[in-house]
């Protein structure tokens, strides 16, 4: 045997997102999620966003072509095991995502339908029937699709918000994903539904639910709900996260099961980040410092 275990190259995995200047979410978390698993990360921006932990200030998406022309850049040279998508900005932007994978056929998709910023500031202008129209697209040629549960209502057109129970709202939701994946649903083909239980109320023993929803049945893996407002972030890092470890063969439900206890450290971890005074990032970073902070959780 050789006394070097010899290393398997990473995964290449491609983010297509806006960036956040606050360092939170988009491009950022993911590049910082794909390092955090030894992934190889590239980008094609989509928008760039004056963001911080206030809110969105501005949002200028980029012209389509110059999306595609990334795309077509790192697809053409680098290669791409695995791609993690998140905000698209526009209508013409999500049909030129849609060309490049119809084209490419990347082997993992992992969509994170992303409309507005935990914030609640709006990150895409695309509505009615061309948005709809684009997602359809977009739905069809992903592998997993991965919404919050007002991303799973605007997509099913669903009212999910009305049920306290934490049980009746989560199933309620696995309802409406298993549409998606009906054979004749909008994902289809064999595609998975992550059903993400950050929105609805934690359960008796305090932990949050997310359920994996695909044609050949489902699968909850449950966590402890963290008390924190420091949840910036969270899905472009759970999709990432899910991303690099499905590109490095596990399959979903593997990748969910590593993940899950991962971000449940990033969350615990952002409160000791002591980065801004609202709605703070989530921290993909080492666990063994503290910054010292005021009850706040300001930097003091
Ligand atoms: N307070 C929390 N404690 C533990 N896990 C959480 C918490 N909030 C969200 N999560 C988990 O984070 C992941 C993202 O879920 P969520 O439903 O918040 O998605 P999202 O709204 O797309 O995220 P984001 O906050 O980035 O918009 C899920 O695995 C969810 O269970
Ligand atoms: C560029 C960009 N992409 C995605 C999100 C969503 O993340 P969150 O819902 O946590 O604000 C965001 N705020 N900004």
């Amino acid at each position: 045997m050789s006394p070097v275990t010899p290393l398997r190259p990473p995964a290449r995995v491609l983010a297509v997102a806006g960036s956040d200047s606050g360092g939170g979410a988009g491009i950022q978390a993911d590049l910082a999620t794909i390092g955090a698993w030894g992934g190889y990360g590239m980008t094609a921006v989509t928008a760039v966003t004056a963001q911080n932990t206030q809110g969105v200030q501005a949002v200028h998406v980029l012209p389509a072509d110059v999306v595609t022309a990334q795309l077509e850049a790192v697809g053409a040279d680098i290669g791409v095991d695995a791609v993690t998508i998140g905000m698209l900005g526009s209508v013409p932007v999500m049909h030129a995502v849609a060309d490049w994978l119809e084209a490419a056929r990347p082997p993992r998709v992992v969509l994170d339908p992303v409309m507005v910023a935990s914030s609640g500031d709006r990150l895409t202008d695309a509505a009615g029937e061309d948005a709809e129209a684009a997602w359809a697209r977009l739905l069809s040629l992903a592998d997993l699709v991965t919404p919050n549960v007002p991303e799973l209502a605007a997509l099913t057109g669903r009212t999910l918000d009305e049920e306290d129970d934490p049980a009746r709202a989560l199933a309620a939701a696995v309802a409406a994903a298993r549409g998606l994946v009906a054979a004749d649903g909008p994902v289809g083909r064999g595609g998975t539904v992550l059903v993400k239980g950050g929105h609805l109320p934690a359960d008796a023993e305090g932990c949050l639910t997310d359920v994996l929803v695909g044609p050949q049945g489902e699968t909850a893996v449950t966590a402890p709900r963290v008390g924190t407002r420091a949840t910036h972030g969270t899905g472009c890092t759970l999709s990432s996260a899910l991303a690099v470890l499905a590109a490095g063969g596990r399959s979903w439900e593997e990748a969910l099961r590593a993940a899950r206890p991962w971000l449940t450290r990033a969350l615990r971890g952002a409160d000791g980040l002591g980065v801004g005074d609202r709605s703070r990032p989530t921290w993909h970073g080492p666990l063994d410092w503290r910054v010292p902070t005021d009850d706040d959780g300001r930097r003091a």
